[in-house]
């Protein structure tokens, strides 16, 4: 408990502090910025050179399709495909015949089936009966094929025995060879077994491949220089777009008016851009940045310092959104209120009204209430000691965790969805934004449920668990990491099964689902950035690929 006090902040109330620390960047975003296009001649024509060839690689007709596969994904995993979704698409739909993979070996098998699946192509698993032994069992003890089947197996749906199989020996396989592997392979085989490419990243598991391919005996000079000037050129924009959410965080004065919040700008656009990174989605980034920051300092605001009196408040003018509330709450909240109704109304004037789709601001401030409704009822957990039934935490926290506020706030920012009926189908958590919810639930509690006991709390999905099925920890934990897998499974499925409707919420769901792997998988990285989010952030958006 701490006696700190705040502005007008009820002098005689003892608050919470959750100690988070300031954050690790200081000034260093606001301040930085990329000199690579200045100090690399004639950059854009090379890049623009680069592109032309690669281009040509991909579209070139050839009777070598384990080749084509290959570039087809080297391509993707080094971040560039992005500039040919038009060819990738075409090239993908030519390598949907399913008699063609009887010719190819696992290695390509493995790759064919999970560079189709991922794009949402319908592939059996069966096409892996054959490279089972008469005992039934996969048989290789190549350490490249193990890795390519390894990652093909996260691409599973419910169901799928062959591929439960295939994980488990594969793991087993590369955790045996690892020790002799020698680079790039080595590290290929130690990241994918840390997270597989399916659930990592995009920007980090390029920024990892880069190296790799680039030591690659087999690589195609023109694509690894094009995939590492690419980029640069890509932290550049990052870097400009960071150093204006920081200005804005710094304008609000947001650190120091609330000093018991996570201060954490440049992790809240590491976990946007993580999301999504391509250049035309700049203007979403920049809201959906400042939206994460404001919904933390709304988080910590209800999770640690308020009073319940004083969350109530802020609930019910956030009910209003008007702000002529903000006479009605307490002074240290004003500024969020405020900096909260002008992030709505900049996001609907220059983003959502310029293209047309004025209703959606309604949905847009609709999933924010949502969570500032969720967020109030875990304080009254809190303040009133109440303990939910496990279903009924679930069903509150599947909004607290942001996952489908995020998910529309997403959907909304891409504007790539034709139909208000895609909205419509996303605010009932259907399973696809279900699925990355619980997840996102999930992975974490697992990591938070003890911080936050430390700070007086006893509800998390871990605690309603033991309480409602009478298990221990260790149990609950457990089987957490169970539904994990289980959820996974399910979001493969429903990615898979994609309509007209739903198609334009496939990304949003998987990648936002990625980035809570990547966050949390050392801990909660956003709450204590010091560590791997700290390196990982540095490798996005502070140092340059060296060319
Ligand atoms: C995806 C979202 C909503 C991001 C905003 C920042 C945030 C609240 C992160 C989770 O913190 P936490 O672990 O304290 O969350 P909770 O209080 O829900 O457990």
């Amino acid at each position: 408990m701490s006696s700190a006090k705040l502005g007008s902040a009820s002098e005689d109330v003892s608050r919470r502090d959750a100690n988070y620390h300031p954050t690790v960047w200081g000034d260093f975003f606001l301040t930085h910025s990329s000199n690579f296009l200045e100090n690399n001649d004639n950059i854009l024509e090379k890049h623009e050179e680069l592109k032309q060839e690669v281009r040509n690689l991909l579209v070139v007709e050839t009777s070598d399709l384990p080749s084509k596969i290959q570039l087809t994904d080297e391509i993707i995993r080094l971040g560039v495909g992005y500039h040919f979704e038009m060819e990738i698409k075409a090239q993908l739909e030519k390598l949907h015949d399913h008699q063609l993979h009887l010719n190819f070996d696992l290695l390509t098998t493995s790759v064919w089936f999970r560079l189709l699946r991922g794009h949402g192509f319908s592939i059996s698993s069966d096409v892996f009966k054959r490279f089972k032994n008469t005992k039934g069992e996969f048989e290789t003890e190549d350490a490249r094929t193990l890795w390519c089947l390894y990652e093909a197996t996260h691409l599973r749906v419910d169901g799928e025995d062959i591929l439960e199989e295939a994980i488990q020996f594969s793991r087993k396989r590369l955790e045996a060879l690892l020790p002799k592997l020698s680079f790039p392979l080595s590290e290929c085989v130690r990241d994918a077994l840390h997270i597989p490419y399916h659930r990592n990243v995009q920007r980090l598991a390029a920024r990892q491949y880069i190296p790799q391919y680039d030591a690659e005996q087999t690589k195609i000079e023109s694509l690894s220089l094009f995939a590492k000037i690419d980029f640069n050129m890509l932290q550049a924009l990052h870097q400009s777009e960071l150093r204006e959410a920081s200005r804005w965080w710094k304008e609000f004065d947001f650190p120091s008016k609330l000093p018991y919040a996570r201060d954490r700008i440049a992790e809240g656009y590491y976990w946007m851009m993580g999301a999504h990174f391509e250049p035309k989605f700049s203007l979403s980034r920049k809201f959906l940045n400042r939206i994460i920051g404001i919904t933390s300092l709304i988080d910590d605001t209800y999770d640690v310092y308020g009073t319940l009196e004083e969350v109530t408040l802020f609930t019910e003018a956030v009910e209003r959104w008007d702000i002529e509330a903000v006479k009605d709450i307490p002074k240290y909240m004003q500024v969020i209120y405020i900096g909260m109704l002008g992030i709505f109304e900049d996001f609907k004037d220059n983003l959502i009204n310029a293209r047309g789709k004025d209703y959606c601001i309604d949905y847009a401030i609709e999933v924010f209430k949502e969570i500032v409704r969720s967020y109030q009822r875990e304080a009254e957990y809190f303040h009133t000691g109440y303990v939910p039934s496990y279903d009924e935490y679930m069903e509150n926290s599947i909004i607290s965790g942001g996952y489908k506020m995020f998910i529309i706030l997403m959907l909304i920012g891409r504007g790539e969805f034709e139909l208000k009926q895609t909205l419509d189908w996303a605010s009932t958590i259907p399973e696809m934004v279900k699925a990355s919810s619980l997840i996102a639930r999930y992975i974490d509690d697992l990591q938070t449920y003890k911080a936050e006991e430390e700070r007086g709390e006893t509800v998390s999905a871990v605690r309603c668990y033991m309480r409602e099925y009478d298990v221990s920890e260790e149990e609950a934990c457990k089987k957490m990491r169970e539904m994990i897998e289980i959820e996974w499974k399910r979001l493969n499925k429903t990615t898979l099964e994609a309509d007209e409707v739903s198609s334009s919420v496939v990304i949003p769901s998987l990648n936002f689902t990625r980035v809570l792997e990547v966050m949390y998988d050392k801990g909660d990285g956003y709450s204590d950035s010091q560590g791997v989010t700290k390196d990982r952030i540095a490798a996005l958006l502070r140092h340059a690929i060296e060319i």
